[in-house]
């Protein structure tokens, strides 16, 4: 499969290994003021690219008919805009804000868990998560996928970074060193606290998703989710 990299920073590098290894050719990459783009030889485009960015890269492919997945986080506010866009050029569309098997699994952990504390109102939930220095975004999209799902399965309204309130998921946000991804809830009583957390050791998981998921994409239309792909609960 002939791949194309919308970003070639830590992930764009850690993904082009991975899909070498998985047999994939790498064929183009595509950074800050990269010129044209031949799209005719492309089979599917893998976005990591930044929150600014990530719009314009996913709506030229879509444009082009190139099956887009994208990873980065920070530009949700259009995400509606995207599915309609790819809906009207019957086109082929994956996010994720994490791409993680263990981070999927998780996701569905924390929707079970939630269904099982949403009349227990003595447990107040709460959202930590920890990401290297360099990271542009927080909440991370991880955070917000996980309040989402808080969210769907309890009578929890709404998130806020660093603010507890009525119905309200408070999400703290810490940036230490070179940290990949560390996510924490955690539900709070006067007596005891129940905590469920993922640790990425490093960005391999992240990265091996993508390239499954591009995978997975080639020859299907649809937006789809890293539920689909890995087929989970
Ligand atoms: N969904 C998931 O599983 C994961 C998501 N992420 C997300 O992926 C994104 C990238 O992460 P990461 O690789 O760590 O970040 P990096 O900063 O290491 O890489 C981002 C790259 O994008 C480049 N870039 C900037 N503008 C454009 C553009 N217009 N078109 C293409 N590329 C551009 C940057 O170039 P320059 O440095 O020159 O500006 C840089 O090389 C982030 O949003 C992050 O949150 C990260 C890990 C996992
Ligand atoms: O920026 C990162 O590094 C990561 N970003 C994603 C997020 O915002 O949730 C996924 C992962 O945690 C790493």
């Amino acid at each position: 499969m002939n791949i194309a990299l919308f970003g070639y920073g830590k992930m764009g590098k850690m993904i082009e290994c991975l899909a070498v290894e998985r047999g994939h050719e790498i064929v183009a990459k595509i950074d800050v003021g990269s010129g044209e783009i031949d799209f005719a030889k492309i089979d599917v485009a893998i976005d990591f690219s930044t929150p600014d960015a990530a719009y314009e890269n996913i709506t030229s492919c879509l444009k082009n008919n190139t099956p887009i997945i994208s990873g980065t986080t920070g530009w949700l506010e259009k995400f509606d805009d995207v599915v309609q866009f790819c809906e009207e050029k019957n086109g082929a569309f994956i996010y994720a804000s994490n791409f993680s098997l263990g981070v999927n699994i998780f996701f569905e952990l924390n929707a079970h868990l939630a269904k099982m504390m949403k009349n227990l109102s003595q447990y107040e939930v709460s959202l930590e998560e920890i990401h290297h220095t360099q990271k542009l975004d927080a909440p991370s999209g991880t955070a917000i996928t996980l309040a989402e799902g808080i969210i769907a399965n309890t009578d929890y309204q709404k998130w806020k970074l660093d603010e507890s309130g009525y119905k309200q998921i408070p999400i703290t946000s810490k940036r230490i060193g070179d940290t990949p991804g560390t996510h924490t809830v955690e539900y709070t009583s006067e007596v005891d606290s129940i905590e469920i957390k993922h640790t990425a050791q490093n960005r391999e998981g992240f990265a091996l998703g993508a390239v499954v998921a591009a995978e997975w994409i080639l020859g299907k239309t649809g937006v789809f989710t890293m539920k689909d792909v890995l087929n989970l609960g």
